[in-house]
């Protein structure tokens, strides 16, 4: 079977985790793996010149075992599903070509920074808000440790806009998507880019 993996980056609160939730349930044989599960436990995130803990840092992220994990889909996409509670439709199933194919999407906000992760996608998106929208979405949500006060315009907006220049750099095949238009609006736009992608290559 051809194995397909699709990035879908973007700034904090830009909708790619709402985007790639509705994906893995409409795509076939398809499994996911979310950046987020890779941080490092509070203790082992550092200070920075800003006064704040530089969470939003490449170096907060254990990326090798996240590099790990996305190599344990390529060997084995299968047996990856299986151990993940993914249904993989029977091979004998050929006569639908949608289903000759193994799918991940990659999710997260720092997807194209890392060396080691730069040449395995298929197709790399990346969702973009402006500023006021991404501080209001921002203000509204609740992580694992909460945001001390200031802490997006003094790290977070900050380091976004460090490290997408720093994207830009690698010089990748990126596709931008608005995350101002409607969650119908992206998901279709994405499955129907999907859907093209893997009839060229099937
Ligand atoms: N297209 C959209 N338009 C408006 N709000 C959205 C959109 N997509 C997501 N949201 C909202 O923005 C917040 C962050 O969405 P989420 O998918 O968790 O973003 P991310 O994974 O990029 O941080 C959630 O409250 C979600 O409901
Ligand atoms: O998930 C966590 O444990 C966690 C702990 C502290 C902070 N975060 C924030 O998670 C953000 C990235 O996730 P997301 O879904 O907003 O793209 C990033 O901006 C971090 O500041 C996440």
């Amino acid at each position: 079977r051809m194995k397909f993996i699709i990035g879908i980056g973007g700034v904090t609160n830009a909708g790619k985790t709402t985007l790639t939730e509705r994906l893995i349930k409409n795509l076939p044989n398809c499994c996911v793996i979310h950046q987020d599960d890779f941080f490092k436990p509070q203790d082992q995130i550092e200070f920075g010149e800003d006064g704040f803990k530089q969470w939003d840092v490449i170096t907060s992220l254990d990326m090798d075992a996240m590099v790990n994990t996305v190599k344990g889909w390529m060997e084995n996409p299968e047996k990856f599903a299986r151990s993940h509670g993914v249904t993989v439709s029977p091979k004998s199933d050929s006569s639908d070509p949608e289903h000759k194919i193994h799918i991940l999407i990659i999710e997260g906000f720092l997807l194209y920074n890392y060396k080691p992760l730069l040449d395995v996608y298929s197709k790399c998106y990346y969702v973009t808000i402006p500023y006021g929208e991404c501080k209001r979405r921002r203000s509204m949500r609740t992580y694992t440790v909460p945001d001390p006060p200031g802490l997006f315009d003094g790290h977070v907006w900050p380091m976004y806009l460090k490290y997408r220049q720093e994207m830009e750099n690698n010089r990748l095949d990126i596709q931008y998507l608005d995350g101002m238009r409607t969650k119908d609006d992206l998901y279709n736009q994405v499955y129907k880019g999907i859907q093209n992608s893997l009839l060229n290559v099937l």
